[in-house]
């Protein structure tokens, strides 16, 4: 699966996008080493605490759904800045893996690559319990 098209699949789910609050709508996209693509879309809430972000639905959805080998996530939210993962999804990811590729979004012709280590270095994680 190339980044382009993941991107894209992103910026459809972004569509989906339950933002009535912050009228900030962002799109996530997953990307398994089998294969399987899982989409999610940030979810608001009026009591505002629940609110979940669309890399956490996305990633809940292919962990729900009995797959953990994640290649790669792709995020896009604003059409004017590129979108980072906040802190809290940072460490959501890293219990499926280190190394899986970041895939910060504007549009599918600007985005930057990282691996999740790169953007949340000397985590702790799954192996500090071990
Ligand atoms: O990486 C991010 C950053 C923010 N949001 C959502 C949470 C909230 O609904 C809105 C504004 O913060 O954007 C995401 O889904 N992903
Ligand atoms: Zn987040």
């Amino acid at each position: 699966m190339e980044d382009k098209l993941l991107i894209k699949i992103a910026m459809e789910a972004r569509e989906k996008s339950y933002s009535p609050y912050s009228n900030f709508k962002v799109g996530a996209a997953v990307y398994t080493k089998s294969g399987k693509v899982f989409t999610g879309c940030n979810i608001e809430s009026a009591s505002y605490t629940p609110t979940i972000c669309a890399e956490r639905v996305a990633i809940s959805k292919c962990i729900s759904e009995g797959y953990k080998d994640i290649e790669k996530i792709a995020v896009v939210g604003s059409n004017v800045k590129t979108s980072f993962p906040c802190g809290v999804c940072r460490q959501f990811m890293v219990e499926f893996g280190k190394d899986m590729k970041v895939i910060c979004a504007k549009n599918i012709d600007s985005y930057e690559v990282y691996t999740l280590k790169e953007l949340l270095p000397n985590s702790f994680g799954p192996e500090d319990l071990e």
